[in-house]
């Protein structure tokens, strides 16, 4: 797992955008072979999006052979709700890019059988070849999707009742008034999101502080549900300064020294992936863009 530290949510929203349109770029999707993205809610990617749609504004990506999973969806709020997911990612990504609207998958939290549609969920992203990158946020107490502390790790896409601290944090979108939050929601699981190729998980602000340190300084425990993450083959963690307060200073500079040896092999510019790597014989240089020195299968 990388942890990758930026000075403020600003040039983590950058970082991470950047490093989405070099993954899409890298990957050269096609109709027949898209880059299947999981997406999240929430203000932690909101920045991310404003940078990828400049990025599309100026030509520099294109998201027509781009598949969308996103992670979860309140039950039984209406779709055209202003605090729907799906109004949310219409709103604030798809509506200002060329994706094609058949490409989007957002969970129906208004379905008649709610089961039933989350077994076509899991069934939908197998058939489309499983998710390439699965992008998350995460809660204070470290939820994944809706995945709250307790969630079984191996869990898959599922109906889940929330937290109440969940419900609370989420009040903030509903006029304050916790009456007004959904108590349930459907959502991916940990195992869903852990099942992508690569998880790249944006964390910023003081109050994800406490979060942050439990997924990397301790074991893997269902009670902070994002830590799965240390079982993953392929993960990045972008956070700012802010959320590294409750790391040990050991951690912090361990994180930015394997930041910079890896900048230094690779350059800069993520795209240009010539130079000081053409002795690395027999790695997949697509792969150095994530960080992964991986052999070329
Ligand atoms: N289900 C969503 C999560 O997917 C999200 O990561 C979390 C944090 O949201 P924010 O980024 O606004 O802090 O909120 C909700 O609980």
């Amino acid at each position: 797992m990388r942890l990758t530290i930026r000075d403020n949510a600003d040039q983590v929203a950058a970082h991470v955008a950047d490093y989405l349109v070099a993954r899409i770029r890298a990957f050269d999707p096609t109709p027949a072979c898209p880059f299947v993205l999981g997406l999240p809610t929430g203000s932690s990617p909101l920045g991310v999006y404003r940078n990828l749609v400049a990025k599309f504004q100026a030509g520099e990506i294109t998201f027509r052979n781009v598949v969308t999973f996103n992670m979860d969806e309140y039950v039984g709020l209406p779709r055209d709700h202003p605090e729907s997911y799906h109004s949310f990612m219409w709103t604030n990504l798809f509506q200002h890019i060329d994706i094609p609207p058949a490409q989007v998958n957002i969970l129906d939290g208004n379905a008649d059988n709610l089961e039933l549609e989350c077994q076509k969920y899991e069934a939908k992203i197998q058939a489309v070849g499983g998710i390439e990158l699965f992008l998350g946020g995460i809660g204070p107490d470290g939820h994944i999707a809706f995945n709250e502390p307790g969630s079984s790790l191996s869990s898959r896409t599922r109906a889940k009742t929330l937290a109440y601290d969940t419900i609370l944090a989420n009040s903030r979108f509903f006029e304050n008034d916790i009456n007004k939050v959904p108590k349930l929601a459907l959502t991916v699981g940990v195992g869903t999101v852990m099942d992508a190729r690569e998880v790249v998980i944006i964390i910023t602000g003081a109050h994800k502080a406490l979060a942050l340190a439990k997924c990397i300084e301790e074991g893997v425990n269902h009670m902070w549900t994002v830590s799965a993450i240390q079982n993953h083959p392929l993960s990045m963690i972008v956070c700012d300064e802010d959320a590294t307060l409750e790391l040990h200073v050991k951690t912090v500079k361990y994180f930015k020294s394997i930041e910079m040896v890896h900048e230094q092999l690779i350059g800069k510019d993520r795209m240009s992936l010539g130079g000081s790597i053409t002795s690395m014989k027999g790695l997949d240089k697509t792969k150095l863009v994530s960080g992964e020195l991986s052999p070329i299968k």
